[in-house]
C-alpha cells in the first residue's frame, strides 16, 4: 500500500478547520516524511492514522496542528532507528577489534562454576530477565537451624515439632541470568555475558533421532586481552571449590540419555558429603598406614615420570575384602577425603551399562580421582565363552534347577487361561521381566579388564574394588598390575570395639547438648523412662530383655501414667500382654491390654539410671566404660556396622550402652544361630 496516498486521502476530513496554508503544509510534510520513514506500509502508522482520525478534529480545535505532531513522532522514530543502527555498528566494530571474549560450553565443568558465580551475584539476581532453577540446600547446612532435641515426645507423635512435609517450599529456587544478553561489573571491570541456547539434531545409537539443547556462555570485556575474563573464571572456580573444601563429591554414571551427551554429562553428582576423617575408620593401624603411604606415593607429581622412564603403566588398584559392614566403603571414602579426590562409584549390576558405556565412563574420568567398583563378586563377570556367570554351587544343582524351571514352564503353559488368577499373572510377569534382565548383555570380564587397562586409566586414577568373597574373583582381575594392594577387613576385635565405642561418644563429650542443661535432666529422664518401662517389662513384671520396635508399638502407654514436676507419681503402665519368649511373628493380633504396676523403688532406680545417663562424662570414665563394653563383645563375631547400629540407638548414653550390651549380645547371637532375619533385640 502507498503510505503517502493513504495519508493524503485520510487527512482532508479533519483539517476542515485549518487554513489552506496549514493544509498544504501538512501535505508537504507528509510527503516529505513518507520517503524519510522509508515505509510503504506500516501497521503502526495505520494505527496512528485511526488515532489521528479520532483525535485530529479535537487537536484542531485546541489549536494544535496534527501534522506537526506527526512530524515529531516521525522524527523521533527516525532518530531512534538511526541511533540503533549506529550503536549496532559501533558495538560490532568495538566487539570485533576492541573486546576479548571467552566461550564456555555447558558440557564443561567451568559452566557450573560460572553459573554458580553468577547466581551468587546480587546485581545478576536483580536482573529483569532470569532463569529459575530448583535448588536444594545441603542437609549439613540445615543442622544448625533445627533444634533436634525434644524432651516431651509421646508415643502418638505429640511433641515432635520437626516436620519436613513442605520442606521443598522452604527452599527458594536459584536464579541465574536468562538466555540473552546481560552485563555486570566485577573488580572494577565491565563484562558482557551472552547466554545462548541451540537445539541440535542427532542420530542416536538405536537408529532414531533426537533433539538436544546445548547451552553456552560468552563472556566478553573491553580491551584486546582476555586476561580479565581468565581471572574471573579463576575466581569463579575458586569460589565454587571453596565450598567443597573438606567435602567429598560422590558421582555415579548418569542416566543413559545423559550419558549420550558424553563428557561431564556422563557422570552425575549424587552426594556432596563432609570428608570422612581417617580416624573414624577403625582398622588395623599397620594396614591404614600401608594404604595411605602407597596412595600418597602413587599420587605424587613426580611418580608419572618415574613410571614413564621404566615403561610401567601408571595405574594403581586396591582390593578391599572382608565380611559385610566391616568398613570397606568407609575406608574408600576416607581415602578420597584425605587426598581431596572425588569418588566415582560404578555398579557393574546396572542393567543399562554396556561395555562401551564402561569404557566411555572411564575415558571421561578426571585426571585424579577414586573409582569405586563395589561388590565385584556379585557382578556375575563371565569369561568369554562362559554361557552363564560363575555359580558357587556346582553343576548338579544348576542342572536340577534348570529341569525344575523347565517343568514349571511346561505346567504353566498347560494351565488354561481360565484358571489363571492374579497371583499367577504377577508371577508370570515377574518371570518374564527377570528373564529379560538376564538376557541383557551386561559387562563381561574382558569388558571390565579393557576399561581398567584402557588409555584413560594411565592418568593417575585410583581404582578400588570391594568384595565380600575374594575367592570367587577371577585371577585375571586381581593379578598384580590390576590389584596392587589387598586390604583384609575383619569383624571387630576387642581393640577395635573399644576404639569404635570411644569414637562414638568422644566427639560429643565436650559439646553442650540440651540434655546437659541443668534444668532438663529430670523431665527428660522421666519422659524417656516411660518408654523404657515399655521396653523392659514383660507381663510378669520381671525384667527379661529388650524387645524390638514392632512390639513396642503394641505397648501403648497409659495417658494417666502421670508426670508432675518431673516426678513419676503413678507408676502403672498399660501394656499389651506379650510373651517375650515366643516368636514375634506369632504375636496375637488382638492381644488384650494388661495393667502392670511397678514397685516405686524399681521406678526410682530406673529414674536414677536415666538421670545418670544424661550426665556429662569424663574422658577417664569413658575409657573405663569403653573397656567394659569391649569385654562384653565376643571377638570376631560382630561387624563394626552391627556395633555402630547398637550404639546409634544409644547415641548420647554410653552408660546405658554398657548396661544393655549383655542382653543385646545374647539376643543377637541367638538370632544369628537361628538364622532368622527378625531382630529380637536392638
Ligand atoms: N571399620 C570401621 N570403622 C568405622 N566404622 C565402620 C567400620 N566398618 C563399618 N563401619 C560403619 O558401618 C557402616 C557400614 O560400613 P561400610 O559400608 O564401610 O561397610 P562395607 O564393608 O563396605 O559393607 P559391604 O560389604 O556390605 O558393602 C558405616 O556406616 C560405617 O560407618
Amino acid at each position: 500500500m502507498d503510505f503517502s496516498h493513504l495519508l493524503r486521502t485520510a487527512l482532508p476530513p479533519f483539517v476542515g478547520n485549518m487554513s489552506a496554508e496549514d493544509n498544504n503544509a501538512t501535505q508537504n510534510i507528509v510527503e516529505t516524511l513518507t520517503p524519510l520513514l522509508g515505509l510503504q506500509f506500516n501497521p503502526f502508522l495505520n494505527l496512528f492514522m485511526i488515532f489521528y482520525d479520532l483525535a485530529g478534529g479535537r487537536l484542531g480545535t485546541l489549536g494544535l496542528n496534527p501534522a506537526y505532531i506527526l512530524t515529531s513522532f516521525g522524527l523521533a522514530w527516525a532518530f531512534n532507528k538511526t541511533w540503533v543502527h549506529i550503536y549496532a555498528n559501533v558495538m560490532s566494530i568495538l566487539g570485533r577489534y576492541f573486546t576479548a571474549s571467552v566461550q564456555v560450553n555447558s558440557g564443561d565443568n567451568i559452566y557450573d562454576h560460572v553459573m554458580k558465580f553468577l547466581a551468587n551475584r546480587q546485581d545478576m539476581t536483580e536482573s529483569r530477565s532470569l532463569t529459575a532453577e530448583t535448588w536444594f540446600k545441603p542437609t549439613s547446612e540445615e543442622a544448625d537451624e533445627a533444634d533436634l532435641f525434644r524432651t516431651k515426645i509421646s508415643p502418638d507423635g505429640e511433641g515432635v515439632n520437626l516436620n519436613f512435609s513442605n520442606q521443598e517450599s522452604k527452599c527458594p529456587p536459584r536464579f541465574t541470568p536468562a538466555i540473552g544478553l546481560h552485563n555486570f561489573w566485577f573488580r572494577g571491570k565491565y563484562f558482557a555475558l551472552s547466554r545462548q541456547q541451540e537445539t541440535l539434531h542427532t542420530d542416536n545409537s538405536w537408529g532414531g533421532s533426537q533433539y538436544r539443547d546445548r547451552e553456552s556462555l560468552v563472556l566478553s570485556c573491553y580491551g584486546r586481552s582476555p586476561e580479565p575474563i581468565k581471572r574471573l573464571l579463576e575466581h569463579a572456580k575458586q569460589e565454587y571449590y571453596s565450598e567443597h573444601n573438606a567435602r567429598t563429591i560422590v558421582k555415579r554414571p548418569a542416566s543413559q540419555s545423559m550419558r549420550s551427551y558424553g563428557g561431564r554429562h556422563s557422570w552425575s553428582m549424587v552426594a556432596n558429603r563432609p570428608v570422612r576423617p581417617m580416624k573414624t575408620v577403625v582398622l588395623d593401624e599397620k594396614q591404614k598406614v600401608q594404604v595411605l603411604y602407597d596412595m600418597n606415593e602413587y599420587l605424587h607429581p613426580s611418580t608419572p615420570r618415574w613410571y614413564a622412564n621404566r615403561g610401567i603403566p601408571l595405574r594403581r588398584g586396591y582390593l578391599f575384602h572382608g565380611p559385610p559392614g566391616t568398613g570397606k566403603t568407609s575406608l574408600s571414602f576416607a581415602l578420597a577425603g584425605v587426598f581431596g579426590l572425588d569418588i566415582y562409584v560404578i555398579s557393574l549390576l546396572d542393567p543399562s551399562l554396556t561395555e562401551e558405556d564402561l569404557c566411555a565412563l572411564f575415558n571421561s574420568l578426571p585426571r585424579r580421582c577414586v573409582v569405586l567398583l563395589e561388590d565385584i563378586d556379585t557382578a556375575g563377570l563371565a569369561r568369554p565363552g562362559d554361557s552363564t556367570p560363575a555359580s558357587e554351587d556346582g553343576d548338579d544343582s544348576d542342572e536340577k534347577s534348570k529341569d525344575k524351571s523347565k517343568k514349571k514352564d511346561k505346567d504353566s503353559k498347560e494351565k488354561k487361561s481360565s484358571e489363571w488368577n492374579v497371583a499367577d499373572l504377577a508371577r508370570e510377569l515377574k518371570k518374564q521381566s527377570s528373564s529379560e534382565s538376564t538376557d541383557k548383555k551386561g559387562i563381561s570380564l574382558s569388558g571390565l579388564l579393557n576399561a581398567i587397562d584402557g588409555v584413560a586409566s594411565h592418568e593417575g586414577r585410583v581404582l578400588i574394588m570391594t568384595t565380600n568373597k575374594p575367592e570367587t574373583l577371577d585371577e585375571a582381575l586381581i593379578r598384580p598390575g590390576r590389584v596392587d594392594l589387598q586390604i583384609a577387613f575383619t569383624n571387630a576385635t576387642r581393640e577395635q570395639t573399644c576404639e569404635l565405642f570411644k569414637r562414638m561418644y568422644d566427639a560429643d563429650r565436650t559439646a553442650t547438648t540440651p540434655f546437659q542443661k541443668e534444668d532438663r535432666p529430670q523431665s527428660t529422664a522421666t519422659t524417656r523412662l516411660r518408654s523404657r518401662l515399655a521396653f523392659f517389662r514383660s507381663p510378669s513384671n520381671k525384667i527379661t530383655r529388650t524387645i524390638s520396635a514392632p512390639v513396642v508399638r503394641q505397648l501403648p502407654l497409659n495417658d494417666n501414667s502421670g508426670e508432675k514436676d518431673g516426678n513419676l507419681t503413678d507408676t502403672s503402665v498399660t501394656t499389651t500382654a506379650v510373651d517375650l519368649d515366643s516368636d514375634l511373628c506369632s504375636l496375637p493380633s488382638s492381644a488384650s491390654p494388661t495393667k502392670i504396676s511397678f514397685a516405686p523403688e524399681e521406678v526410682s532406680k530406673l529414674l536414677a539410671e536415666e538421670i545418670d545417663d544424661l550426665k556429662p562424662i569424663t574422658p577417664e570414665e569413658l575409657d573405663k566404660i569403653a573397656q567394659g563394653f569391649a569385654s562384653k563383645i565376643p571377638e570376631g563375631q560382630f561387624s563394626p556396622a552391627e556395633l555402630q547400629g547398637f550404639l546409634l540407638k544409644r547415641k548420647r548414653e554410653p552408660r546405658r550402652a554398657l548396661r544393655e550390651v549383655g542382653v543385646w549380645v545374647e539376643g543377637t547371637l541367638e538370632q544369628k544361630k537361628s538364622k532368622t532375619k527378625v531382630v529380637r533385640v536392638q
